[in-house]
C-alpha cells in the first residue's frame, strides 16, 4: 500500500493560540482508501483537512510541529499551489465558491489556471459532469442548482482538475436525505474508481456504510484509527468520545448475549442478514448474508 498523507508527530497551533488545534498525531491514510473522520465538534476534523491540503499552515498561518508528508511532499517544502496537484477539497459551503455564470463555465473555470489546452479542458468538463450527474445542467447558472446539486457540481469542479485524494469536509450537513445519499454515492464510485477519499461527516450509518476506515478524533487527538467495521464494535470507547454507533449496531449490542452475536452488523442489510439468523445457533452475523465489501447504491 502506497502511503498518499501521512501525519508524523504532527501538531497545529492557530495564529496567537496557544493550545494546539491538532495534538501530536501520527496516521497514515494510504493510497485508493476511503477514510471517514468522526468527532464531536471541536474535535480538530477540518483543521486536519486543512493540513491534508496545507493551507494549516501555508495560507491561514499559525505554527506547527512534525510534519505532513503530501504524496511524497513534506511540509516543510510545500505551498497550497503544489498540494492541490494531489489533494481537493470541498467544505460545506459549496455555493459561496461560485462565481460563474454557468455550469459549464464553473467546472472549466477550474482548470484555467493551469494551462491546460482547450480541446483537453472540455473533454474534461464533458467527462465530470457525465461522472457527477450534471450534464443536463450545464447551461444552468450554479445558484439555479439545488444543494444536492451544487455539491456534485464543487465534486466535478475539483475531479476536473484530477486530483489523487477528494477531501469532503461535511459537505452532506445541509443536505436532505437525497442529496446526503447522492453525495455518499459519488463518492463510492470515485473509491471504486481508485480514489482515496477522505470525507468528514456526523452521519454514522452513512460513514458505516460507505467507508474503509474510521479516524476518531477528541479533542484534537486521534484516539481511534483502523478498520470501519472493527472500530464500530467499540461502543464503550466511542461513547467516551461522545460518538454513537449505528442505530443498527447499537440495537445489536443491546442483544449481544442473548443472540450470541460475535460480530456487530453495521449496516441495515447485515442487520436484517443477523437477525433473520438469529434462529440458526448462536446468532453470529458470520452465517448471515454481508460481507466487507460495502454497499455502494
Ligand atoms: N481560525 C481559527 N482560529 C483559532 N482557533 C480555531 C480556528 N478554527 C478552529 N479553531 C479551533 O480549533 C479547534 C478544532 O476546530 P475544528 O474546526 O478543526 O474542529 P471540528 O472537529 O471540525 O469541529 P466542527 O465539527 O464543529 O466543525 C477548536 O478548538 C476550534 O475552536
Amino acid at each position: 500500500m502506497k502511503p498518499i498523507i501521512e501525519f508524523q508527530d504532527y501538531s497545529y497551533f492557530y495564529p496567537k493560540e496557544e493550545e494546539a488545534a491538532i495534538k501530536n498525531i501520527s496516521v497514515t491514510i494510504n493510497q485508493g482508501e476511503f477514510v471517514g473522520i468522526i468527532g464531536r465538534n471541536k474535535a480538530g476534523k477540518s483543521t486536519a483537512c486543512l493540513s491534508m491540503i496545507g493551507i494549516a499552515p501555508h495560507t491561514i498561518g499559525g505554527d506547527w510541529i512534525g510534519n505532513v508528508i503530501v504524496n511524497g511532499i513534506l511540509l516543510d517544502e510545500s505551498t497550497v499551489g503544489t498540494i492541490t496537484n494531489h489533494v481537493g477539497v470541498v467544505f460545506q459551503d459549496a455555493e459561496s465558491q461560485f462565481t460563474q455564470e454557468t455550469v459549464e463555465d464553473e467546472i472549466a473555470f477550474a482548470m484555467c489556471n493551469m494551462g491546460i489546452e482547450r480541446t483537453e479542458m472540455l473533454n474534461r468538463v464533458k467527462k465530470v459532469a457525465k461522472d457527477c450527474n450534471l450534464t443536463d445542467f450545464l447551461d444552468r447558472s450554479p445558484f439555479q442548482l439545488s444543494g444536492g446539486q451544487q455539491q456534485r457540481l464543487a465534486v466535478a469542479c475539483l475531479l476536473a482538475l484530477k486530483p489523487e485524494v477528494v477531501i469532503l469536509d461535511e459537505s452532506t450537513s445541509q443536505l436532505d436525505p437525497i442529496g446526503r445519499d447522492e453525495i455518499f454515492s459519488l463518492v463510492s464510485k470515485l473509491h471504486q474508481l481508485g480514489r482515496t477519499v477522505v470525507m468528514v461527516d456526523h452521519n454514522i450509518e452513512k460513514i458505516a456504510q460507505y467507508t474503509s476506515k474510521i479516524m476518531v478524533l477528541f479533542d484534537g487527538e486521534v484516539k481511534l484509527y483502523g478498520d470501519t467495521r472493527e472500530i464500530l464494535q467499540q461502543k464503550e470507547l466511542l461513547n467516551q468520545y461522545h460518538i454513537r454507533l449505528p442505530q443498527v449496531t447499537d440495537a445489536a449490542y443491546g442483544l449481544k448475549e442473548e443472540k450470541g452475536f460475535t460480530t456487530l452488523p453495521i449496516t441495515l442489510d447485515e442487520a436484517v442478514g443477523a437477525f433473520s439468523n438469529e434462529d440458526k445457533k448462536g446468532g453470529d452475523i458470520s452465517g448471515a448474508s454481508y460481507s466487507n465489501e460495502k454497499s455502494c447504491s
